[in-house]
């Protein structure tokens, strides 16, 4: 079964990931992803398929956290921005307690999303 992979990023990170997942296309195209809206739409301009959710603020991580308790994604890629705002940190918060609870990887950082991704990928 393809691995399942969910992408987030806060806008200051946006670029990140776009350069992230472009640098790791051949890696990403073999699995199944999801992201939350405005990062989705960003990452399927690279030819990737996204199943997309709702943008974070609107309930996008809140989307992925339910998946993440179903055990519907083997990691998130979460590329947050320490400097940032959000109104939805509630949501953010309980993304990252749902992961701990489940057990689900999670990165939250380039550096640590580039070890999963290489780990997942050897499986
Ligand atoms: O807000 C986010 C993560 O908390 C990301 O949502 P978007 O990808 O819709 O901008």
């Amino acid at each position: 079964m393809k691995r399942r992979i969910a992408l987030i990023a806060h806008d200051g990170k946006k670029a990140e990931i776009v350069a992230f997942v472009k640098e790791h296309f051949e890696i990403f195209s073999t699995m199944a992803l999801t992201a939350t809206g405005t990062t989705g739409g960003l990452i399927e301009q690279t030819g990737l398929q996204v199943n997309k959710k709702l943008s974070g603020p609107n309930g996008g991580d809140a989307q992925i956290a339910a998946m993440a308790a179903e055990g519907l994604l083997d990691a998130i890629l979460f590329f947050r921005d320490p400097l940032g705002k959000h109104p939805h940190e509630p949501d953010i918060q309980m993304l990252m307690r749902i992961c701990d609870a489940h057990d689900v990887p999670l990165a939250t950082n380039p550096a640590t999303a580039a070890l999963l991704l290489y780990g997942l990928a050897q499986q």
